[in-house]
């Protein structure tokens, strides 16, 4: 047997995964990398660890390849996609005068016109001295696709979403044309569309088929969405990762920059949702993940903490409301950690709720139910709290990693979305 498996990778804020799967989507393998997300050089190093740790018979068995990536997270790179410019990472605010002048030339409300929005970073870039040589803008998941497949200057729909993207009619639009930096966008496919193939001396360094396939990735939460198995309008996917990202399956987009709102394309549907600076990587910055456990398990979800949270790592928020000065608010402190903690998840599970309703709000369908996915998905305390506050039914998604929704996207290419 050969080429019948299919490898997902999901680079994610505070890690990298790996998942391989056949053609029933039956999980054979999975592999995790620590990295650095604010380093190339970091992303190349964790994906040859990630297929060096594959079992080598499954390795050399693979058939696709997909990637997911932070959204938002862009990079310049010369025409051999070598990168002339660190990455900007998704929650980088610095382009505040460039999303000025998007927003003068934008539709109302367009995602592109936050300051972390990846063509706000573009701008910005391409702004800063060395940068005359740049031939593509990239983001973390077409450029790692890029460097399997040698073939630089592609994109998917998903990740090009916030480069200002016209996802509704598939094309550039005139008023992204219009900002100086048309030369550099890359040519936009959709996610799950074969790529290329693996050269073959990529190949022979990474020990993989050198027929097996790259296709176009998606972001880390839409992979996530993906792996949560959501099918019918009004179901909510929350990532509960480092940050916290909503998505809802709509059967129409709703986008409102004001308070961090887009809808990405999900093949004839919509996946309304936005992303909160709030989320696991708060948690991350008082407690470690097994004194989080330890703790959580202490937890009545039943009855409120009576502290009122609004949980960030640092100032700046994105969704449910896009306020680059927003300040974490997460004082008084009490001396019993197990509250504190119950006042930080229960911050957050408002946030979400809030999400939600903005959402529902500005005319996506109504919410019916909520899968989890990411590293907060295995606390039940968490998910009675959410539960209370959503008053929707909230579960744990069957596939709660966004590895496995790209190696969906690997195996089943353009008909994932159809
Ligand atoms: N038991 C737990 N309860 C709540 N959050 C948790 C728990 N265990 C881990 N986490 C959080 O999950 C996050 C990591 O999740 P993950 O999905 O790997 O994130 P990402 O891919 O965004 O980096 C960490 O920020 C951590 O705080
Ligand atoms: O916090 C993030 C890290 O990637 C992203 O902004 C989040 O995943 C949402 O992005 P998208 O909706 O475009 O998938």
């Amino acid at each position: 047997m050969s080429n019948d498996l299919f490898l997902g990778l999901d680079f994610g804020t505070s890690g990298a995964r790996a998942c391989v799967i056949d053609e029933g989507g039956r999980v054979l393998a999975r592999a995790h990398a620590l990295y650095d997300v604010h380093e190339w050089m970091s992303w190349l190093k964790a994906l040859a660890w990630l297929v060096a740790e594959l079992p080598r018979n499954l390795r050399h068995r693979l058939g696709a390849i997909a990637v997911a990536g932070t959204s938002g997270t862009v990079l310049l790179t010369d025409a051999t996609n070598r990168p002339i410019t660190a990455p900007l990472l998704y929650n980088d605010d610095r382009a505040q005068d460039e999303a000025a002048r998007i927003r003068a030339v934008a539709p109302a409300g367009h995602v592109a016109a936050m300051a972390t929005s990846g063509l706000a970073k573009l701008m910005w870039l391409r702004a800063q001295p060395g940068t005359a040589r740049a031939r593509y803008c990239t983001d973390q998941a077409s450029w790692l696709a890029a460097m399997l497949t040698g073939r630089p200057g592609l994109s998917d729909y998903h990740n090009a979403l916030k480069l200002g993207y016209d996802v509704e009619h598939l094309t550039w639009p005139d008023w992204v044309r219009g900002l100086g930096i048309a030369s550099l966008l890359p040519r936009v496919v959709a996610p799950g569309e074969t790529l290329g193939m693996v050269p073959l001396e990529v190949a022979v360094k990474l020990d993989i088929p050198d027929d097996c396939l790259v296709r176009a990735g998606t972001t880390d939460s839409i992979a996530a969405f993906i792996a949560a198995g959501a099918s019918e309008n009004g179901d909510g996917v929350t990532s509960l990762g480092s940050t916290l990202a909503l998505k809802l399956l709509s059967a129409h987009p709703v986008q409102d920059a004001a308070s961090g709102v887009y809808s990405h394309r999900y093949g004839s549907r919509w996946l309304a949702g936005g992303a909160s600076n709030s989320g696991g990587a708060v948690l991350r910055q008082f407690f470690d993940d097994r004194r989080l456990a330890e703790l959580s398990e202490k937890i009545d979800p039943n009855i409120p903490s009576g502290l009122d949270y609004y949980p960030l790592p640092a100032p700046g928020e994105r969704f449910p409301v896009n306020d680059p000065g927003l300040l974490p608010r997460m004082d008084p402190r009490p001396e019993d950690d197990v509250r504190f903690l119950h006042g930080l998840l229960e911050g957050i599970a408002r946030i979400e709720a809030e999400g939600y309703r903005r959402l529902v709000a500005l005319g996506a369908s109504p919410l019916k139910r909520v899968y989890t996915t990411g590293g907060g998905a295995r606390n039940a305390a968490w998910t009675a709290i959410r539960a209370r506050l959503l008053e929707v039914p909230v579960t744990a998604a069957r596939h709660t990693e966004a590895a496995y929704g790209a190696a969906r996207l690997a195996q089943q290419g353009t008909r994932l979305l159809a």
